[in-house]
Formats: structure tokens, C-alpha cells, sequence
């Protein structure tokens, strides 16, 4: 695999190359997208008359290397809505080029889908915050960007959006807003929250230090994901869901005798499959019978 950053971008027409084989293989349109989270690919699993690609079998797309991300794109009826699933998600410390890790979703877009739901997992930061709570993500701080790395970099490509897309109403009030009533309705009141996602490149968790300037600076969860999808999905013009599952507390005192690891994200998310399966099968419903089906 070649690491550098300077791989050849997509062109338009390699990703069209990529809609135009699942659109030939797949006999609806998928309206939502749906990225599953680290331990979360379960959110695929009631999927039905479902349709499903390793991505080593789709042309021009990365394949996953992380325990947890299975690397299957499945299409299906969710609450019987056509939706797509990405079953494992693209990261930075995979060694893949943001631009390359966010490419699915300009894949999606060209499908027609016009919302993303991006679920991730995450440490909590945030002082009230447990594990198993659900934090619908407000905003970002794009960390990676601070780092002058972002998935947009490289010649603009028109067709998609403009050079310098607006990034201050990334998330979808309304679909927070809704998603908090849906959640409250599951029995979730007292795990549910709004907050700041920052994204670090990892793949090592972070220290103390990193952690306690972080929360100076406002971040309320900490991942490796979702930002970069998330740029390229408003640079297209899609909606923007995305929500983390708190799956492990952040270390913030050096006299802690815990240690944050991949295995206990994972626990936490199983923990919480079956919510988040309800959870996420009620935003769908809402988001087409109110969003998509509108005339
Ligand atoms: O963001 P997702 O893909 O859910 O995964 C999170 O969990 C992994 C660390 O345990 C990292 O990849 C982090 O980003
Ligand atoms: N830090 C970074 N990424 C993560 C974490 C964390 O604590 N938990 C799950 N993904």
C-alpha cells in the first residue's frame, strides 16, 4: 500500500466509475446513508432484502484494516427505507489520505443519497458524560485541519461543491433536535447529550496533556473519524446527522491506573447495540417520511 499523501486523487469520473457499478448491481435508490462506528456495525444487521459488497470487490474503494470495522457495504430496506450502511469506516491512521478515507461519500452522493447518519465511537470528555451515553454531535474542531490536513485539499472538483464551503451549520439542528424527542421517547433522557467532536489522527489514544488542552478548548468528545466525512458530506450539499457512543471515560489525572484500549470501545459499543439499532431505525423513518418523501 502506498502511504503518502500524494497518492492520485479521484477524479469525478472514477467515482461515478464506482456509483455506476453498485447502481448497476443494486435495484433501488438508497436516500440515506448510514457510516457504522467502530463496534457498531451492527446497525446493519436488520437490514432487509439486503445487498452486500466487501469493498475489496468494489472498484476504486480503500478496504478496512480495523478490528471492529467488518468492510462490507450493504444495501437494504431499514424501517423500509432504502438505505446504505457503510460496515466500517476509513481512518487517517490506516495509513489512507483523508480525501481517500472520506471517498464512500461522494460515492453515496452520486447514488442519491441526501442525508448521512455518521455514528462513531468515542472518549468522553466532558465532565457529566458516561460510558454508554449518546452524544449527538453539535460540531467539530477539526484538528487534522489545525494540521493543515484536510479531505477537500487538492484541485476543487466543481461538481461536487465549492472551493470553500461554509462549515458553521454542519449539523442539522432540526435532525438534533428531533433525535434528542426520539431518544427521550426510547428512555434515553438521561444518557442523551449535544456536543463539541474533535478528531486526533491515532492511532495511540491520548495523554493526559493532550486531553486536559482539548477540554480547555471546548472539545466534549475525542475520535479518530467522522470529521473528515463529514466535510466532504456538507461540501456536497448532504444533511448531516452524526452522534458518538461514549464508549470510554478520558484519562484526564496522571495518577489514574486506567488505560484506554480498543477492546473496551468495543465492549461498550455491543453494550449498547440493540438502543442504538431502535435508535437509529426511528431518525430513518423520520428522515424519509419527512425529509426524503417530501414533495
Ligand atoms: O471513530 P470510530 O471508527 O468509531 O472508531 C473509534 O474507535 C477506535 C479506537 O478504539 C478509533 O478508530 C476511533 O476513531
Ligand atoms: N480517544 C480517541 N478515539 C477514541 C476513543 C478515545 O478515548 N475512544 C474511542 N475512540
Amino acid at each position: 500500500m502506498n502511504f503518502s499523501a500524494n497518492q492520485e486523487l479521484y477524479t469525478y469520473e472514477m467515482i461515478e466509475q464506482t456509483a455506476d457499478f453498485l447502481k448497476l448491481r443494486v435495484h433501488f435508490q438508497p436516500k440515506i446513508g448510514i457510516i457504522c462506528g467502530s463496534g457498531l456495525g451492527s446497525l446493519a444487521q436488520d437490514l432487509k432484502d439486503r445487498i452486500e459488497f466487501p469493498y475489496s470487490t468494489i472498484p476504486n474503494f480503500p478496504v478496512s484494516t480495523v478490528e471492529g470495522h467488518a468492510g462490507k457495504l450493504i444495501f437494504g430496506f431499514l424501517s423500509k427505507v432504502p438505505v446504505v450502511c457503510m460496515q466500517g469506516r476509513f481512518h487517517f491512521y490506516e495509513g489512507y489520505p483523508l480525501w481517500k478515507c472520506a471517498m464512500p461519500v461522494r460515492v453515496m452522493k452520486l447514488m442519491g443519497v441526501s442525508h448521512l447518519i455518521a455514528t462513531n465511537a468515542a472518549g468522553g470528555l466532558h465532565k457529566n458524560y458516561k460510558v454508554g451515553d449518546i452524544m449527538l454531535v453539535k460540531d467539530h474542531i477539526n484538528m487534522m485541519g489545525f494540521a493543515g490536513n484536510n479531505p477537500l485539499q487538492g484541485p476543487n472538483e466543481d461538481r461536487f461543491g465549492p472551493r470553500f464551503p461554509p462549515m458553521n451549520k454542519a449539523y442539522d439542528k432540526e435532525l438534533i433536535k428531533k433525535s434528542i424527542e426520539i431518544g427521550e421517547n426510547l428512555g434515553l433522557k438521561d444518557n442523551l447529550h449535544t456536543g463539541v467532536y474533535t478528531c486526533l489522527g491515532g492511532p495511540n489514544f491520548e495523554t493526559v496533556a493532550e486531553l486536559r488542552a482539548l477540554k480547555m478548548l471546548g472539545c466534549d468528545a475525542v475520535g479518530m473519524s467522522t470529521v473528515h466525512e463529514v466535510i466532504t458530506a456538507r461540501h456536497c450539499d448532504m444533511h448531516v446527522l452524526a452522534f458518538s457512543l461514549i464508549t470510554n471515560e478520558c484519562i484526564l489525572e496522571y495518577d489514574s491506573q486506567n488505560e484506554p484500549n480498543h477492546e473496551e470501545v468495543m465492549d461498550a459499543a455491543k453494550m449498547r447495540q440493540d438502543t442504538l439499532i431502535k435508535f437509529v431505525g426511528k431518525i430513518v423513518d423520520y428522515i424519509y417520511k419527512e425529509r426524503c418523501c417530501r414533495p
